[in-house]
Formats: C-alpha cells, sequence, structure tokens
C-alpha cells in the first residue's frame, strides 16, 4: 500500500514562458496542450504531463505527486497520514480533473515539505517526440519507475526519514553521510536516505539534512536513454552561456551509478540530468551505505579548486 512511484512534479512560477523554453530547448521535453493559459504541461513520456507547471508569484518547487497503484492504496495512505497526525485535504473532482487522475489528496512531511497523492493513471495517445532529439526519457515500461527523482531538505532528519517510511512505504535504498566540510575532526557530516518506492529506480526521493531550501527542493532527476542524450544537453547547457548555470560539472555517483551533469532551473532548484542509473529489485534490496557522493567527475559549483 505503499508509493508506487514520483507520478509528476508541480511548479510555480512568474514567467511560463521561461519555463517553456527551458523544458523544451534545454532539458528536451515535450510542450502539450493544458486547456489552461496559466498552466503549462511538460511531457517526457505517454503521460499527459510530467511537469505541471502554473503561473503565480514566486519561483518554486511546489510538490512532488506520488502516484499510487489503486484507490485502496491511496484510501489507506490518507488513513496513515491522518493517524500520524499530518494535515490531509482531499482535492475536488476538477482539480483532479486537471491533474489528469481520478482522485488527489496534498499533505505534507514533518519539516513542512508539501506533496500530493494521487492514483488513475491516464495517458496521452499523441506519440511523445522530443523538441530537442532526446532518443527518450526513462521512465519505465508503463511508466513504472516514474518521472525520475527529487531531493528535498529534512533539518529534522530522523523523524521525517522514519515519516517516509512507514506512513508513505518507502524503501531504504542507501543512507549517505557526506563530509562536505573537509571531513576533519569537527565536520559531524550531513545525512543523506535515499529511498525507493514500489519500483526498480534506485531512489524516488532523497532526504538530506540540509537548512530548508528556500526553493522548495534541491533538485530533482531526469534519466535520459544514451550517453549522447546527456552529453548533447550538457552542450546546451554550456552554449547558452551562463544563461542556464552549470551547477555540478558531469560526473557519477558511487551509489546508483549515474552519470549526470547539475544545471540550475528558472525555479532556482536544480535538475539533474543522467544516464544509465542502477536499476533495484525493491522487494529484496539490502540498503547500502554511501561515504562518498561520487567515483569520478561532479564538480560543485559552490567548491572551491583543488
Ligand atoms: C550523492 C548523490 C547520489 C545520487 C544522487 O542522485 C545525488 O543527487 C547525489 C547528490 C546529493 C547532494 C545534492 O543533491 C546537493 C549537493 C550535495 C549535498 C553536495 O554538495 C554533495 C552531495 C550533493
Ligand atoms: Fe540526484
Amino acid at each position: 500500500m505503499s508509493v508506487s512511484s514520483l507520478g509528476y512534479v508541480v511548479i510555480e512560477t512568474r514567467d511560463l514562458a521561461a519555463w517553456q523554453e527551458y523544458g523544451t530547448q534545454i532539458l528536451g521535453a515535450m510542450e502539450s496542450p493544458s486547456g489552461d493559459p496559466d498552466v503549462l504541461f511538460l511531457r517526457v513520456d505517454d503521460r499527459p504531463f510530467r511537469f505541471w507547471i502554473r503561473k503565480g508569484e514566486r519561483e518554486a518547487f511546489v510538490a512532488p505527486g506520488w502516484e499510487f497503484a489503486s484507490k485502496e492504496a491511496f484510501d489507506a495512505a490518507i488513513a496513515r497520514l491522518e493517524a500520524a497526525g499530518r494535515p490531509v485535504e482531499r482535492a475536488g473532482i476538477m482539480e483532479a480533473r486537471g491533474r489528469k487522475v481520478y482522485e488527489l489528496a496534498r499533505s505534507s512531511d514533518p519539516c513542512g515539505n508539501g506533496f500530493e497523492l494521487f492514483y488513475g493513471r491516464f495517458y496521452d495517445y499523441a506519440p511523445f517526440v522530443s523538441p530537442a532529439a532526446v532518443s527518450r526519457f526513462v521512465t519505465g515500461d508503463n511508466g513504472d519507475m516514474g518521472l525520475g527523482h527529487v531531493v528535498l531538505t529534512a533539518p529534522a532528519f530522523e523523524e521525517t526519514h522514519a515519516f517516509y517510511k512507514e506512513v508513505l512505504g518507502f524503501g531504504d535504498t542507501d543512507l549517505g553521510r557526506f563530509f562536505l566540510a573537509g571531513g576533519g575532526p569537527d565536520d559531524a557530516g550531513i545525512g543523506f536516505a535515499f529511498m525507493h518506492a514500489r519500483n526498480g529506480r534506485h531512489h524516488s526521493l532523497a532526504l538530506g539534512q540540509m537548512p530548508e531550501s528556500p526553493n522548495g527542493a534541491v533538485h530533482m532527476m531526469l534519466e535520459v536513454g544514451t550517453l549522447e542524450d546527456v552529453g548533447r544537453a550538457y552542450d546546451r547547457v554550456l552554449k547558452s552561456k551562463g544563461k542556464v548555470p552549470l551547477s555540478a560539472t558531469l560526473g557519477r555517483h558511487v551509489n546508483d551509478k549515474m552519470t549526470s551533469f547539475y544545471m540550475r532551473t528558472p525555479g532556482g532548484f536544480d535538475i539533474e540530468y543522467g544516464w544509465n542509473g542502477l536499476v533495484i529489485d525493491p522487494d529484496t534490496w539490502v540498503p547500502t551505505t554511501s561515504l562518498g557522493v561520487s567515483d569520478w567527475g561532479h564538480k560543485w559549483a559552490h567548491e572551491k579548486d583543488d
């Protein structure tokens, strides 16, 4: 009765045109008619949208949309949220229609990170065609692996980590501790929890023991079909001449073996654009502990030269 996958992300922006250009020209996602001039739909597969972007007063990552496989799983999750004392708001039918789902609800984790829950998988029958000739975005068979992953800040780390496991049914894939302050005797490190939903993606959600992010998320990850897709996106970012800032150079993570780079979105948070992430069996996986971030590359923009 746990979360199946990351269904979509909700984003708010003052400048829909900037997100449209970034989404199509840099990411290679496909714009699709939303029926509302204040909402931008971006597709990466055969779902009607994977990015739900609304015009508003701020630049923010608003919420991940967690998919459930059935009404029973959805209702059970709402019951567990209520039992855990979290506020839950069931959305009306018109709002659910706007998300192209059967039923929709909203809640938040103990750190105040908002999220949506839904069930009811709708398809768009128009073929997916990437405007930047991305070969494909990896979302699994029938989209089972979901859009990608999101990384959220969790200052109340232990409590929030337990919440996602006990209330929403995520499983631990990797429990990292990163020594970003040099690793000296005074560096306690920051905890990271990489968690999987009920699919093979290494992590659909990661929590970092970091101060609350002003942008609503640290980053989200999109996976593409080939290394060339990553390299060509990297070229588009470099060609933007700083319009799309690079946040980390190309590299490969030790835990999920993803070859990726990070760039800034118009929303202030980052997108990790990667290829060849590890696929796990969520039923048998034994959590690992990583003490390192990358086996090569991923030089962060905020890092000093060494
Ligand atoms: C360590 C790691 C493994 C798999 C991932 O998909 C992934 O994004 C990361 C990096 C997590 C993390 C981050 O998102 C923000 C900046 C961080 C805190 C660093 O400076 C090192 C680890 C980074
Ligand atoms: Fe990531």
